[in-house]
């Protein structure tokens, strides 16, 4: 059956992104498509086991053509303290960006160009209250490229992933993870091959994100963070969408050891969100309706 998609689609690519709504469940993003496993979470990466063990230490630095190691760049936004990642294939150069930032947008796309990449989606972890997302700007700089966000966030983007399904560029994956809590339409991208997930701000270092607006719910996070990140294994590094003191990455065996919230009981961390009276992010107002849009409201 025919699902509509979406309107925005300035890059005139809505009927590929038709098609790959009628072609679900099982749909690959980035060309080619491969069905998922009956519980949606398992994938398969034959054959790159060997890059996993290398991708700790020589994820930051490795772009070897044929190398077969993911290309990452981690980017940081001072004012918002927000993280973007720029993943990429290193043999078809095909590319994503997860959590963009507006003001940022023009250093991302240039990066991208300078490293001779394809962009080809723009996603984020979630709808973001604190800043306005680079996506719709991106989109403009680099028309070929499509926006991913989550169904469940209610915000507008070419393409609508779902737990348990994946996201393609060349011979990179990343599983689509539901981790709501902070909002409902959080998810986290988990890359079994590299062993390494992108959680949004679902998982902090040493934190969580805050629960008390965006349909926040403590023990919503709380069961999602332990049944879907603290789960996988524990030498997975995990990277949140910002840190505040300084912290890049962490794994999964530091915050089950080291989490100061989330190694309380559940009704210990319920209780410690429910009072930890942060005052609401200063662009809470003009982020969340843009952000709807995909960051394409009021554009210049
Ligand atoms: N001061 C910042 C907002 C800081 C903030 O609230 N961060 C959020 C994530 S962005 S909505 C959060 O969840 N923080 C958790 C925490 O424990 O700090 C601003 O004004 O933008």
């Amino acid at each position: 059956m025919l699902k509509p998609f979406p309107v925005h689609s300035e890059t005139g690519l809505g009927f590929i992104t038709m098609l790959r709504s009628v072609l679900r469940p099982g749909v690959i993003l980035g060309g080619r498509r491969t069905p998922l496993n009956p519980h949606g979470r398992t994938i398969c990466l034959s054959g790159r086991e060997k890059a996993g063990t290398l991708a700790f230490s020589l994820r930051k630095f490795t772009q070897t053509r044929g190398s077969g190691v993911m290309i990452f760049r981690q980017l940081f936004d001072r004012d918002s303290c927000t993280y973007t990642y720029l993943l990429a294939d290193p043999d078809t150069k095909e590319a994503v960006l997860v959590d963009p930032v507006i003001e940022l947008a023009e250093r991302d796309a240039k990066l991208v160009d300078q490293m001779g990449l394809n962009l080809i989606y723009v996603m984020n972890t979630h709808m973001h209250a604190d800043h306005i997302t680079g996506t719709g700007l991106l989109k403009k700089l680099v028309p070929s490229c499509q926006s991913v966000i989550s169904k469940e966030s209610g915000a507008m983007a070419d393409v609508h992933v779902e737990h348990g399904e994946v996201v393609k560029f060349g011979e990179q994956e990343l599983e689509v993870r539901q981790t709501p809590g902070h909002t409902n339409g959080c998810v986290t991208y988990v890359c079994h091959g590299e062993k390494f997930a992108l959680t949004g701000d679902a998982l902090l270092v040493r934190g969580c994100g805050r629960t008390d607006f965006q349909e926040g719910s403590a023990e919503t996070l709380y069961e999602s963070v332990h049944s879907q990140i603290l789960s996988l294994p524990d030498d997975f590094a995990l990277y949140p969408a910002h840190d505040y003191v300084g912290h890049t990455v962490t794994s999964v065996a530091e915050e089950k050891e080291f989490n100061p919230r989330l190694t309380k009981s559940k009704e210990e961390f319920i209780d410690l969100m429910n009072n930890l009276g942060l005052a609401y992010p200063r662009k809470i107002d003009i982020s969340l309706p843009a952000n709807k849009v995909c960051g394409l409201y009021n554009l210049p």
